[in-house]
């Protein structure tokens, strides 16, 4: 690892058993890095492999899986780490947001429970400092009537606010890294682009190095600044937004690019009138 870096993956591979004992390679050696305060976007369709590495790098499959390679953290393999270590990791210092907010949170209990039960293993804070800590969390992350919406249980807020809750709390822990999966993908356009706009403000302001996982190119063209492009478990392409639109020799990545300039034209259609509503 070099010191602009803060996470190397090389030659990953992860292969699953099957249920008649057959191993199949769903990961096929992929190599890449994170460099300190980059966002880098992995773009691919469904069932190209993006989820799968993110998870095996973080010690998230079980034992279907077999996973060769390495993936450095600050000089450290997290491949040869113990299950207690990549949990701590993924606490502190590896903050993860998934596509559905909903299945973050518990739905017998209220927000602010949730909320502090995030922070209680990690930080030693009193119930009036945490209570506080939910508020600024909300403040931050520009929620009306905070006080609310704490007492609020997860299924009496909408998916764009619960998924502001997740970032907010994931940024909380003051992360080296936050891995986002798809994380607007079940968010109308609207609250899409607000939610898009947060994860540029974390970037200019926190500076924190970001993985940011999706389907769609119109979503990462504001924030990556490196994007992956992944095809049935490879690495077909990687480089700027520019190189993946004008200047990718791979196939499948100026395939991908005709199918998404198209529907970005209208994405953006829609967001530039509301905008002005
Ligand atoms: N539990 C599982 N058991 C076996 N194979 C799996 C399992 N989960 C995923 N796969 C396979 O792994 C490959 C990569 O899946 P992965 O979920 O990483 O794709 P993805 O690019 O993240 O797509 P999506 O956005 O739909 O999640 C796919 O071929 C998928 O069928």
């Amino acid at each position: 690892m070099n010191d602009k870096e803060i996470l190397r993956v090389k030659n990953l591979v992860v292969d699953v058993k099957g249920k008649n004992g057959k191993r199949s390679e769903i990961i096929k050696n992929i190599s890449f890095e994170l460099n300190k305060g980059e966002c880098l976007g992995i773009l691919g369709e469904s069932g190209s492999g993006k989820s799968m590495s993110m998870k095996a790098i973080l010690g998230l499959l079980d034992s279907h899986f077999i996973i060769r390679g390495s993936a450095y953290y600050k000089n450290m393999d997290l491949m040869l780490e113990t299950p207690e270590k990549l949990r701590s990791y993924r606490g502190n210092d590896i903050a993860v947001i998934l596509q559905n907010p909903m299945t973050c949170f518990d739905p017998l209990f209220r927000m602010e429970d949730q909320m502090k039960e995030t922070w209680q293993s990690h930080l030693n804070l009193s119930k009036r400092e945490l209570h506080e800590k939910a508020l600024s969390v909300l403040r931050t992350m520009q929620i009306p009537n905070e006080r609310d919406v704490l007492r609020k249980y997860p299924h009496q807020l909408s998916g764009g606010m619960l998924q502001r809750i997740t970032i907010g709390l994931a940024l909380s822990m003051e992360p080296e890294i936050l891995i986002a999966d798809e994380p607007t993908s079940s968010i109308d356009a609207i609250t899409q682009f607000e939610i898009m706009k947060e994860f540029q403000k974390i970037k200019e302001k926190c500076g924190t190095s970001m993985i940011f996982i999706t389907h769609d190119l119109s979503v990462i063209s504001q924030v990556a600044d490196r994007i992956l492009v992944m095809n049935q478990g490879e690495i077909v392409d990687m480089g700027d937004f520019k190189h993946i639109t004008t200047k990718a020799q791979d196939e499948y990545t100026r395939h991908l690019v005709r199918s998404k300039m198209m529907v970005m034209r209208q994405y953006n259609q829609v967001l530039q009138k509301g905008e002005t509503l």
